[in-house]
Protein backbone atom coordinates (compact mmCIF):
# COMPACT_ATOMS: atom_id res chain seq x y z
CA UNK A 1 0.00 0.00 0.00
CA UNK A 2 1.28 3.50 -0.72
CA UNK A 3 4.44 4.20 -2.25
CA UNK A 4 7.54 2.31 -1.82
CA UNK A 5 11.14 3.33 -2.81
CA UNK A 6 11.86 3.53 -6.70
CA UNK A 7 15.18 3.71 -7.10
CA UNK A 8 16.66 0.31 -6.95
CA UNK A 9 13.61 -1.20 -5.72
CA UNK A 10 12.21 -4.60 -5.42
CA UNK A 11 15.57 -6.50 -6.73
CA UNK A 12 13.13 -9.43 -7.68
CA UNK A 13 11.89 -7.32 -10.84
CA UNK A 14 15.35 -5.62 -12.19
CA UNK A 15 16.32 -6.76 -15.52
CA UNK A 16 18.33 -9.65 -15.70
CA UNK A 17 20.26 -8.61 -19.05
CA UNK A 18 21.55 -4.46 -18.22
CA UNK A 19 21.61 -2.14 -21.79
CA UNK A 20 25.02 -2.47 -23.01
CA UNK A 21 24.48 0.75 -24.18
CA UNK A 22 23.74 2.43 -20.93
CA UNK A 23 25.73 1.06 -18.73
CA UNK A 24 24.86 3.45 -15.61
CA UNK A 25 21.00 2.74 -15.65
CA UNK A 26 19.61 -0.63 -14.42
CA UNK A 27 15.60 -1.15 -15.93
CA UNK A 28 13.57 -2.61 -12.33
CA UNK A 29 10.04 -3.43 -13.26
CA UNK A 30 9.04 -3.83 -16.88
CA UNK A 31 6.24 -5.66 -18.88
CA UNK A 32 3.81 -5.13 -20.85
CA UNK A 33 -0.16 -6.83 -21.58
CA UNK A 34 -3.65 -6.14 -22.29
CA UNK A 35 -5.87 -4.61 -19.06
CA UNK A 36 -9.74 -5.14 -18.86
CA UNK A 37 -10.22 -8.23 -21.30
CA UNK A 38 -14.44 -9.16 -20.60
CA UNK A 39 -15.15 -12.56 -21.82
CA UNK A 40 -18.67 -13.62 -20.78
CA UNK A 41 -19.87 -17.45 -20.72
CA UNK A 42 -23.23 -18.86 -22.01
CA UNK A 43 -24.23 -22.48 -21.22
CA UNK A 44 -27.03 -23.95 -22.39
CA UNK A 45 -28.39 -26.72 -20.58
CA UNK A 46 -31.81 -26.76 -22.64
CA UNK A 47 -33.92 -24.46 -21.60
CA UNK A 48 -31.59 -23.31 -18.10
CA UNK A 49 -28.86 -21.13 -18.98
CA UNK A 50 -26.21 -19.95 -16.95
CA UNK A 51 -23.54 -17.05 -17.51
CA UNK A 52 -20.37 -16.56 -16.23
CA UNK A 53 -18.12 -13.78 -16.49
CA UNK A 54 -14.36 -12.21 -16.03
CA UNK A 55 -12.77 -9.18 -16.41
CA UNK A 56 -8.82 -10.55 -17.34
CA UNK A 57 -5.45 -8.15 -17.18
CA UNK A 58 -2.58 -10.73 -18.63
CA UNK A 59 0.69 -8.96 -18.55
CA UNK A 60 3.94 -10.86 -19.01
CA UNK A 61 7.49 -9.97 -18.65
CA UNK A 62 10.04 -11.24 -21.38
CA UNK A 63 13.27 -12.87 -20.91
CA UNK A 64 15.22 -10.10 -23.38
CA UNK A 65 14.81 -6.19 -23.19
CA UNK A 66 15.49 -6.15 -26.93
CA UNK A 67 12.07 -4.10 -27.38
CA UNK A 68 13.32 -1.79 -24.65
CA UNK A 69 16.91 -1.17 -25.22
CA UNK A 70 17.05 -2.28 -28.77
CA UNK A 71 13.42 -1.24 -30.59
CA UNK A 72 13.10 -4.69 -31.80
CA UNK A 73 9.48 -5.75 -31.14
CA UNK A 74 10.34 -9.71 -32.73
CA UNK A 75 9.79 -11.15 -29.22
CA UNK A 76 6.82 -9.85 -28.40
CA UNK A 77 3.30 -11.55 -27.88
CA UNK A 78 1.28 -8.94 -28.59
CA UNK A 79 -1.53 -7.82 -26.40
CA UNK A 80 -3.69 -8.64 -28.95
CA UNK A 81 -2.75 -12.21 -29.10
CA UNK A 82 -2.95 -12.19 -25.26
CA UNK A 83 -6.31 -11.08 -25.68
CA UNK A 84 -7.54 -13.27 -27.79
CA UNK A 85 -5.75 -16.12 -26.23
CA UNK A 86 -8.01 -15.23 -23.09
CA UNK A 87 -11.19 -16.31 -25.48
CA UNK A 88 -9.76 -19.19 -27.11
CA UNK A 89 -8.87 -20.50 -23.37
CA UNK A 90 -12.37 -19.63 -22.61
CA UNK A 91 -13.90 -21.94 -25.27
CA UNK A 92 -11.78 -24.82 -24.90
CA UNK A 93 -11.66 -25.09 -20.42
CA UNK A 94 -14.71 -23.03 -19.78
CA UNK A 95 -14.84 -20.15 -17.18
CA UNK A 96 -15.09 -21.78 -13.50
CA UNK A 97 -13.18 -19.57 -10.86
CA UNK A 98 -10.88 -16.83 -11.42
CA UNK A 99 -8.13 -18.97 -10.18
CA UNK A 100 -7.99 -21.87 -12.11
CA UNK A 101 -8.34 -19.65 -15.08
CA UNK A 102 -5.40 -17.43 -14.16
CA UNK A 103 -3.52 -20.82 -13.37
CA UNK A 104 -4.08 -22.69 -16.59
CA UNK A 105 -3.17 -19.47 -18.93
CA UNK A 106 -0.49 -18.27 -17.15
CA UNK A 107 0.79 -21.73 -17.85
CA UNK A 108 -0.16 -21.77 -21.23
CA UNK A 109 1.58 -18.69 -21.92
CA UNK A 110 4.63 -20.03 -20.47
CA UNK A 111 4.79 -23.17 -22.47
CA UNK A 112 4.15 -21.52 -25.39
CA UNK A 113 6.28 -18.98 -25.60
CA UNK A 114 9.82 -19.92 -25.02
CA UNK A 115 10.83 -15.40 -24.09
CA UNK A 116 8.40 -15.49 -21.60
CA UNK A 117 9.79 -15.20 -18.43
CA UNK A 118 6.86 -14.41 -16.54
CA UNK A 119 3.10 -14.72 -17.06
CA UNK A 120 1.32 -12.38 -14.37
CA UNK A 121 -2.80 -12.67 -14.79
CA UNK A 122 -5.56 -10.70 -12.90
CA UNK A 123 -8.71 -12.08 -13.35
CA UNK A 124 -11.99 -10.71 -11.43
CA UNK A 125 -15.29 -12.35 -11.28
CA UNK A 126 -18.06 -9.82 -12.96
CA UNK A 127 -20.98 -12.04 -10.67
CA UNK A 128 -24.08 -12.73 -12.06
CA UNK A 129 -27.10 -14.36 -9.89
CA UNK A 130 -30.03 -15.73 -11.39
CA UNK A 131 -33.41 -14.04 -11.18
CA UNK A 132 -34.70 -15.55 -8.03
CA UNK A 133 -31.95 -17.00 -6.36
CA UNK A 134 -31.90 -13.86 -4.15
CA UNK A 135 -35.11 -12.71 -4.09
CA UNK A 136 -36.88 -12.64 -0.48
CA UNK A 137 -40.27 -10.93 -2.19
CA UNK A 138 -41.88 -10.36 -5.01
CA UNK A 139 -42.67 -12.19 -8.43
CA UNK A 140 -39.59 -13.97 -8.36
CA UNK A 141 -39.33 -14.55 -4.44
CA UNK A 142 -39.02 -18.99 -4.67
CA UNK A 143 -39.08 -19.17 -8.72
CA UNK A 144 -35.62 -19.74 -10.00
CA UNK A 145 -35.65 -18.35 -13.85
CA UNK A 146 -34.29 -20.13 -17.05
CA UNK A 147 -32.41 -17.16 -18.49
CA UNK A 148 -32.57 -14.12 -16.82
CA UNK A 149 -29.67 -12.92 -15.01
CA UNK A 150 -28.95 -9.72 -12.09
CA UNK A 151 -25.17 -8.39 -11.16
CA UNK A 152 -24.55 -9.61 -8.13
CA UNK A 153 -22.89 -6.89 -5.94
CA UNK A 154 -21.53 -9.11 -2.84
CA UNK A 155 -18.09 -8.32 -3.28
CA UNK A 156 -15.94 -9.31 -6.04
CA UNK A 157 -14.17 -12.76 -6.32
CA UNK A 158 -11.04 -12.14 -8.21
CA UNK A 159 -7.24 -13.85 -8.09
CA UNK A 160 -3.62 -12.54 -9.58
CA UNK A 161 -1.38 -15.47 -10.56
CA UNK A 162 2.79 -14.68 -11.14
CA UNK A 163 4.13 -17.80 -12.44
CA UNK A 164 7.88 -18.20 -13.80
CA UNK A 165 9.80 -20.93 -15.29
CA UNK A 166 10.92 -21.91 -11.99
CA UNK A 167 9.24 -22.86 -8.57
CA UNK A 168 5.42 -23.35 -8.19
CA UNK A 169 3.51 -20.10 -9.02
CA UNK A 170 2.26 -17.30 -6.91
CA UNK A 171 -1.30 -17.20 -5.88
CA UNK A 172 -3.39 -14.32 -4.96
CA UNK A 173 -7.14 -14.44 -3.84
CA UNK A 174 -8.73 -11.28 -4.05
CA UNK A 175 -12.14 -10.04 -2.32
CA UNK A 176 -12.99 -6.53 -3.43
CA UNK A 177 -15.71 -3.86 -2.99
CA UNK A 178 -18.15 -5.04 -0.70
CA UNK A 179 -19.88 -2.06 1.26
CA UNK A 180 -20.52 -3.03 4.69
CA UNK A 181 -21.70 -0.54 7.66
CA UNK A 182 -22.50 -1.02 11.43
CA UNK A 183 -24.31 1.56 13.57
CA UNK A 184 -23.24 -0.38 16.82
CA UNK A 185 -20.59 -1.40 18.77
CA UNK A 186 -18.02 0.83 16.67
CA UNK A 187 -16.58 3.39 19.27
CA UNK A 188 -13.85 5.16 18.09
CA UNK A 189 -11.62 6.89 21.37
CA UNK A 190 -8.71 8.14 22.62
CA UNK A 191 -6.90 8.80 19.73
CA UNK A 192 -4.59 11.62 19.98
CA UNK A 193 -6.78 14.83 19.28
CA UNK A 194 -4.33 17.78 20.15
CA UNK A 195 -6.45 20.99 19.42
CA UNK A 196 -6.62 20.17 15.91
CA UNK A 197 -9.61 17.67 16.35
CA UNK A 198 -13.16 17.96 15.08
CA UNK A 199 -14.81 14.97 16.12
CA UNK A 200 -13.80 13.78 19.89
CA UNK A 201 -13.92 10.85 20.80
CA UNK A 202 -16.99 8.82 19.75
CA UNK A 203 -18.66 6.32 22.42
CA UNK A 204 -20.09 4.57 19.46
CA UNK A 205 -20.55 5.55 15.76
CA UNK A 206 -21.45 4.20 12.31
CA UNK A 207 -18.43 2.43 10.93
CA UNK A 208 -18.94 2.14 7.15
CA UNK A 209 -16.38 0.44 5.41
CA UNK A 210 -15.63 -1.52 1.65
CA UNK A 211 -13.75 -4.52 2.45
CA UNK A 212 -10.54 -4.94 0.49
CA UNK A 213 -8.48 -8.50 0.76
CA UNK A 214 -5.96 -10.12 -0.95
CA UNK A 215 -4.02 -13.42 0.34
CA UNK A 216 -1.51 -16.00 -0.59
CA UNK A 217 -1.83 -19.40 -0.48
CA UNK A 218 1.10 -21.42 0.45
CA UNK A 219 -0.23 -24.22 -2.48
CA UNK A 220 -2.34 -24.20 -4.87
CA UNK A 221 -2.85 -27.66 -5.65
CA UNK A 222 -6.14 -29.81 -3.42
CA UNK A 223 -8.02 -25.69 -2.77
CA UNK A 224 -11.60 -25.77 -4.05
CA UNK A 225 -11.14 -21.90 -4.84
CA UNK A 226 -14.98 -21.12 -4.69
CA UNK A 227 -15.20 -23.04 -1.39
CA UNK A 228 -12.31 -20.97 -0.04
CA UNK A 229 -13.37 -17.94 -1.15
CA UNK A 230 -16.54 -17.84 0.51
CA UNK A 231 -15.14 -19.10 3.69
CA UNK A 232 -12.50 -16.11 3.86
CA UNK A 233 -15.43 -13.87 3.23
CA UNK A 234 -17.40 -14.88 5.56
CA UNK A 235 -14.25 -15.04 8.18
CA UNK A 236 -13.63 -11.31 7.25
CA UNK A 237 -17.88 -10.42 7.61
CA UNK A 238 -18.25 -12.18 10.67
CA UNK A 239 -14.86 -10.41 12.54
CA UNK A 240 -16.19 -7.45 11.28
CA UNK A 241 -20.22 -7.93 12.59
CA UNK A 242 -19.46 -10.76 15.61
CA UNK A 243 -22.83 -12.48 17.17
CA UNK A 244 -26.07 -11.55 14.85
CA UNK A 245 -27.57 -10.11 18.45
CA UNK A 246 -24.60 -8.94 20.66
CA UNK A 247 -22.08 -7.77 17.55
CA UNK A 248 -18.49 -7.19 18.26
CA UNK A 249 -16.57 -4.06 19.60
CA UNK A 250 -14.59 -2.46 16.37
CA UNK A 251 -12.43 -0.20 17.92
CA UNK A 252 -11.02 1.60 14.55
CA UNK A 253 -10.39 0.26 10.73
CA UNK A 254 -6.84 -0.89 11.88
CA UNK A 255 -8.31 -3.48 14.33
CA UNK A 256 -10.79 -4.16 11.89
CA UNK A 257 -8.33 -5.34 9.68
CA UNK A 258 -6.11 -6.85 11.66
CA UNK A 259 -8.73 -9.38 13.67
CA UNK A 260 -10.19 -10.37 10.44
CA UNK A 261 -6.66 -11.21 9.25
CA UNK A 262 -6.03 -13.41 12.56
CA UNK A 263 -9.38 -14.78 12.20
CA UNK A 264 -8.82 -16.21 8.55
CA UNK A 265 -4.98 -17.24 9.21
CA UNK A 266 -6.07 -19.09 12.32
CA UNK A 267 -8.80 -20.90 10.24
CA UNK A 268 -7.04 -21.45 6.56
CA UNK A 269 -3.75 -22.95 7.42
CA UNK A 270 -3.45 -23.04 3.44
CA UNK A 271 -2.94 -19.02 3.35
CA UNK A 272 0.26 -17.69 4.36
CA UNK A 273 -0.46 -14.15 4.42
CA UNK A 274 -3.41 -11.66 4.01
CA UNK A 275 -3.23 -7.89 3.62
CA UNK A 276 -6.47 -6.04 4.36
CA UNK A 277 -7.24 -2.45 3.27
CA UNK A 278 -10.40 -0.61 5.13
CA UNK A 279 -11.66 2.66 3.83
CA UNK A 280 -13.49 4.84 6.90
CA UNK A 281 -16.44 6.14 5.40
CA UNK A 282 -17.53 8.85 7.40
CA UNK A 283 -21.62 8.96 8.55
CA UNK A 284 -21.41 12.27 10.47
CA UNK A 285 -24.75 13.15 12.35
CA UNK A 286 -26.34 16.24 10.29
CA UNK A 287 -26.30 19.30 12.16
CA UNK A 288 -29.59 20.73 12.20
CA UNK A 289 -28.62 23.60 14.64
CA UNK A 290 -29.12 26.29 11.92
CA UNK A 291 -32.69 25.10 10.95
CA UNK A 292 -35.84 25.80 13.13
CA UNK A 293 -36.31 23.63 15.88
CA UNK A 294 -37.30 20.11 14.69
CA UNK A 295 -38.41 17.77 17.55
CA UNK A 296 -35.84 15.12 17.55
CA UNK A 297 -36.84 11.94 17.33
CA UNK A 298 -34.13 9.84 19.89
CA UNK A 299 -34.40 6.45 17.98
CA UNK A 300 -33.55 8.25 14.76
CA UNK A 301 -30.44 9.92 13.51
CA UNK A 302 -30.07 11.66 10.03
CA UNK A 303 -26.79 11.60 8.70
CA UNK A 304 -24.55 12.91 5.81
CA UNK A 305 -23.01 9.84 4.22
CA UNK A 306 -19.35 10.78 2.85
CA UNK A 307 -17.34 8.99 -0.07
CA UNK A 308 -14.10 11.69 0.55
CA UNK A 309 -11.96 12.56 2.32
CA UNK A 310 -12.28 8.93 3.58
CA UNK A 311 -9.93 7.48 6.25
CA UNK A 312 -8.25 4.68 5.35
CA UNK A 313 -6.82 1.90 7.59
CA UNK A 314 -4.69 -1.30 6.27
CA UNK A 315 -2.03 -4.36 7.51
CA UNK A 316 -0.71 -7.08 6.35
CA UNK A 317 -0.27 -10.27 8.60
CA UNK A 318 2.25 -12.81 7.26
CA UNK A 319 2.20 -16.29 9.20
CA UNK A 320 5.92 -17.04 10.85
CA UNK A 321 7.37 -19.84 8.98
CA UNK A 322 7.34 -22.75 12.24
O1 LIG B 1 -11.11 3.74 12.64
C1 LIG B 1 -10.54 4.86 12.64
N1 LIG B 1 -9.20 4.93 12.62
C2 LIG B 1 -8.52 6.10 12.62
O2 LIG B 1 -7.25 6.14 12.62
C3 LIG B 1 -9.29 7.28 12.63
N2 LIG B 1 -8.97 8.60 12.64
C4 LIG B 1 -10.12 9.30 12.66
O3 LIG B 1 -10.22 10.54 12.67
N3 LIG B 1 -11.19 8.45 12.65
C5 LIG B 1 -10.69 7.19 12.63
N4 LIG B 1 -11.30 5.98 12.63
Amino acid sequence: MFTRQLHNADTSKVAKIPDPRSPNYRMGDYGYGKQGVRVFQLKKDGPIHSVTEFKVNSHMRLRTHKEYYEADNTDIIGSDVQENTIYVHAQRHGLRTPEEFALTLTQYFIETYEQVEESNLIVEELAWDRFGEQEHQGYYKGKQHNHAFMRNSNGTHGCEVVRTRQGSPLLIGTFYGLRVVKTARAPFTGYVKGDMFSEGDMDDRILCTDINARWQYSKVVDIDFKTHWLKVRDLILQSFAGDPEKGVIITSVQYAAYVAERAVLEAMPEICSISISLPNYKHFPFDFSRFPPIEPKANVIIANPADTPMGLGYAQLDRLEK
